[in-house]
């Protein structure tokens, strides 16, 4: 069964708790990112994540002592998935893993989420960073690495899904945005399905921002997206 999670990317503590509440019953987690953290801080992070899940996707890359430290930081927030850059390379995914345990001890440790290829670049975006090959071949490479030490899941877009499964079988946790339902504008993201096809194609969660919050009635969207998922 694939979950939604809505990203609520905005700065503003009233509109954020607008959004959350609007949301709630219609999507199994709220996602705060880069843009609610850093305006708001954690008190706030800590305040809306009271009885929701939490994803907190500030996609941590760094050398691994700084990753390490910022995770046990972040550990008693509880979120339920937290991601951290792929290409931060294997010493830095496995401090990443080590951190967690041990800041959970005796309690459910966040699940450690590694993100692979950006949702917003297409090949070409790839080729301009000096990464050959196509951003598939890409995600399956950044996958593996992680996977292997210590990642538990990957954020990737819904069109590497099929090879993601394939490749890694069942267990992995994908976390999939570039979520466009048919029509919606694709604003920035490159690699995007509808939610129906990404549940298809074996998605763990998804995960909705715009498309949600910048309806003019937020809940009935992500309602609307979770009755495409059940259908
Ligand atoms: O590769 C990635 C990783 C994370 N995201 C985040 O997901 C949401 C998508 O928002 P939309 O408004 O639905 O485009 C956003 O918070 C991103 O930071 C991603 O899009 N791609």
């Amino acid at each position: 069964m694939t979950r939604l999670i809505v990203a609520i990317d905005t700065p503003d503590m009233d509109r954020a708790a607008e959004l959350a509440r609007a949301t709630d019953g219609h999507v199994d987690a709220i996602k705060l990112g880069l843009e609610f953290c850093y305006a708001r801080g954690f008190d706030a992070v800590a305040e809306l994540a009271r009885d929701r899940q939490l994803f907190l996707d500030l996609k941590l890359h760094d050398i691994p002592n700084t990753v390490a430290g910022g995770l046990r930081s972040l550990a008693p927030l509880a979120p339920a998935l937290v991601t951290i850059h792929a290409a931060g390379g294997r010493a830095m995914i496995g401090r990443a893993r080590e951190a967690l345990e041990q800041s959970c001890v005796g309690r459910e440790r966040p699940r450690l989420i590694a993100v692979t290829v950006l949702t917003s670049l297409d090949g070409h975006a790839l080729h301009e960073i000096g990464v050959e090959g196509t951003p598939e071949e890409q995600v399956l490479r950044l996958g593996a690495l992680a996977l292997d030490a210590g990642a538990d899941g990957l954020v990737c877009s819904p069109a590497e899904l099929p090879a993601l499964r394939r490749t890694f079988g069942a267990e992995p946790v994908l976390v999939v945005p570039g979520i466009r339902p048919e029509g919606a504008d694709h604003g920035d993201q490159a690699r995007v399905m509808t939610p129906r096809a990404a549940a298809d194609a074996g998605a763990d969660w998804i995960v909705v921002g715009r498309p949600i919050t910048g309806s003019a009635d937020p809940g009935d969207a992500a309602r609307r997206i979770r009755a495409e998922l059940t259908a």
